[in-house]
């Protein structure tokens, strides 16, 4: 939420338009600015009048425009690029996983781990060696002993597979668990999560963190042991190759590595676009399906399945289009790897040729040059994969790069939002919401409400009124915070204004806890009493709704429950007992007794009234009225009548 489209002001700073007794109409003074339009009389101080200076109201969106374009490229401009941009990203992930302390074990263990299975696997590796020499020299004493020991170690190296398999398994859940926790405590907090919902910047939230990051987590924890212990064991085997062959043989394993890394880099640079462009692809898919199954009632009365259909293969499409070109970009840099793979058994012979043509062991008997022969193929072969593995990660290494992307992309757009000043959380006056010169616009620029200046003191209750379209809700949300007006200013405390959307929200949990949404609010953890849930079912009007679903006030159900077993109107009655738990300051009501029958808005409006809140209501029914003592009718053109 942006905070920060508060100015703090105090009230003796208003210059408040003209409102005489009975009211003001909009008022055009072309020529004046809006300190020109007077002072509050002195039995009213506020008013509502048209903005005159309206080249000020363009500059001033301008450069909000011009704002909100300087953040997007700040926050999700730079994408997936192999550079620097990539490098930082992927430290960053680091970083946050690093900090985490039961990463840093899990990925210890599974090295040590790794380390301690390729020595089994050195071992089963010059088995070979020892029977090439055991049984070219006919001794069969040995033989026994050899073949006992060959089963010992092929069964240890086995167990060392699984058991990195498991580790590796379990580091990439305590990845995505660790990730996913930090994108969360950033998200869902102090207004973000509407920030960038509504911002518009960053497709599919949701995706991000529900997929892309279980794909990191799983694809990293893999990268992650393959590239740590790749140093340890390229020097070993480097170490062990010299031996045998020389200085040649590691030297022409390592020429033939640089061949192969500076291929892979090119096959590479491709691929990490087109996995970035396949998961936003996957996550509009995933969108289009949530959307046909909240919307099923309304399809299945349309009886819109068919078109349904349509834009579900297209949404389809879409995906396997964007899936099709990442196995396509995957065919070059598979073609590589696997080149790469297959000729280093080649270079292998030749490594332990260049000794033997030299004539280094011209003294070995045959044998033990079948031997040698053995061990060295194994040693370099051995060095040759390890290069190979490092460069078949590359291929993993794009598919991280994309969602490393991703992920850090939404992280980057909160840290934008983050860095906006934020506003103080009791910016305002006790007991007052108050406008001056406001213009409320949506996020695409369009104004509905222009230089509205009002205050809404307690006890003194405003119905919004007009035409669908007018921006009754918009100027709602400006009022409580959640949009920053074009020009002016608006104050308000944020613990004593409580908002009920025209739609309530009723997520998984009890009647208890729907009640007492959202737990804690205006600082106060409160949770609802048993008399208190009895009283306040009663008051709107919900006791029989109550006992129809068991009577329990613990048991937990799933939002589609609560969706599907209260009809509408008493969702709008069970969202109004939240507001009567949380006794605010201030309730604004986005037609929240939309679906309500007339007898039973009456009795919320009145108890609400009684309950002491004042009310800032958007109703198109007649009957609200009595329950406010104040009006704002906007007329759809920007202007606005208040009295
Ligand atoms: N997030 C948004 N982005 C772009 N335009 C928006 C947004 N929200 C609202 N609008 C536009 O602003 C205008 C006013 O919408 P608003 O919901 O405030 O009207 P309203 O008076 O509450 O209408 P109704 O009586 O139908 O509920 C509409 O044209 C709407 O399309």
């Amino acid at each position: 939420m942006n905070t920060n489209y508060f100015t703090r002001k105090h009230s003796e700073e208003f210059e408040l338009p003209i409102s005489q007794t009975g009211g003001v109409s909009n008022s055009r003074r072309s020529g004046s600015s809006s300190r020109d339009w007077g002072r509050p009389s002195s039995d009213s101080d506020d008013g509502c009048a048209l903005l005159v200076n309206s080249t000020a109201g363009a500059a001033s969106y301008e450069s909000l425009d011009i704002e909100s374009h300087k953040a997007e490229k700040g926050g999700s401009g730079k994408q997936f690029t192999m550079g620097a941009v990539l490098v930082g990203r992927m430290r960053r992930v680091w970083q946050v996983l690093s900090e985490r302390s039961r990463i840093g074990l899990w990925s210890l263990g599974l090295v040590l781990g790794k380390l301690a299975a390729e020595v089994v696997y050195y071992y089963a590796g010059i088995m070979p060696s020892e029977f090439y020499r055991v049984l070219g020299e006919r001794d069969q004493g040995a033989f026994g002993p050899l073949l006992a020991r060959c089963v010992g170690v092929v069964a240890l190296a086995g167990m060392s597979k699984a058991g990195l398999e498991y580790a590796s398994g379990m580091l990439g859940v305590a990845m995505r668990r660790e990730l996913t926790r930090y994108t969360h405590s950033r998200y869902l907090q102090g207004g973000r999560l509407y920030a960038v919902v509504s911002g518009g910047r960053i497709d599919n939230p949701d995706q991000r963190i529900a997929q892309d990051v279980e794909r990191l987590a799983r694809s990293a924890a893999e990268v992650l042991t393959e590239v740590l212990i790749a140093p340890l064991l390229i020097g070993y085997y480097t170490v062990k190759c010299w031996m045998i062959s020389g200085v040649f043989g590691p030297l022409a394993i390592y020429g033939y590595f640089v061949v192969g890394a500076i291929a892979t880099r090119w096959a590479m640079a491709p691929i990490m676009r087109q996995v970035y462009r396949q998961e936003q692809a996957e996550g509009d898919f995933r969108f289009a399906q949530v959307r046909v199954r909240e919307f099923a009632e309304a399809i299945a009365f349309y009886g819109g399945e068919a078109t349904e259909r349509k834009q579900a293969d297209v949404a389809l499409e879409q995906v396997v289009k964007a899936q099709q070109r990442v196995v396509g970009r995957q065919l070059g840099l598979g073609l590589v790897t696997q080149v790469f793979a297959y000729l280093g058994s080649t270079v292998s012979y030749v490594v332990i040729g260049i000794p033997i043509f030299m004539g280094i062991y011209d003294d070995k008997s045959g044998t033990e040059l079948s031997s040698l022969i053995s061990l060295s193929a194994f040693v370099s072969i051995y060095l040759v994969f390890r290069f190979s593995s490092v460069i078949e990660q590359s291929k993993r290494l794009a598919d991280v790069g994309g969602y490393v992307t991703r992920i850090v992309q939404l992280w980057e757009e909160l840290d934008v939002l983050d860095a906006e000043p934020q506003s103080e959380p009791d910016a305002g006056i006790a007991g007052q919401i108050s406008a001056v010169d406001m213009t409320v616009a949506t996020p695409t620029g369009k104004r509905l409400v222009v230089g509205l200046s009002l205050r809404v003191k307690q006890g003194q209750s405003l119905l919004i009124t007009g035409p669908n379209g007018a921006g009754k809700t918009s100027l709602l949300r400006t009022l409580c915070g959640l949009w920053r007006p074009l020009q002016g200013t608006v104050q308000m405390r944020r613990d004593e204004v409580f908002f009920l959307p025209q739609t309530p929200y009723l997520p998984h949990g009890s009647l208890r806890e729907q009640i007492s949404y959202p737990g804690v609010w205006a600082g106060k953890h409160r949770k609802c009493s048993d008399a208190q849930a009895v009283q306040l079912l009663q008051l709107v009007g919900l006791e029989q709704a109550a006992r129809r679903m068991g009577g329990s006030l613990d048991m937990q159900r799933s939002a589609l429950e609560w969706q599907q077993r209260l009809s509408p109107g008493e969702q709008q009655r069970l969202a109004v007992a939240r507001v009567l738990f949380w006794q605010p300051t201030f309730a604004a009501l986005d037609e929240s007794t939309s679906a309500l029958d007339a007898a039973g808005e009456a009795a919320v409006y009145g108890a609400l009234v009684a309950a002491g809140i004042t009310l800032v209501s958007v109703s198109h029914h007649a009957g609200a009225a009595e329950f406010h003592q104040r009006r704002l009718a906007l007329d759809g053109q920007g202007g606005c009548t208040l009295w």
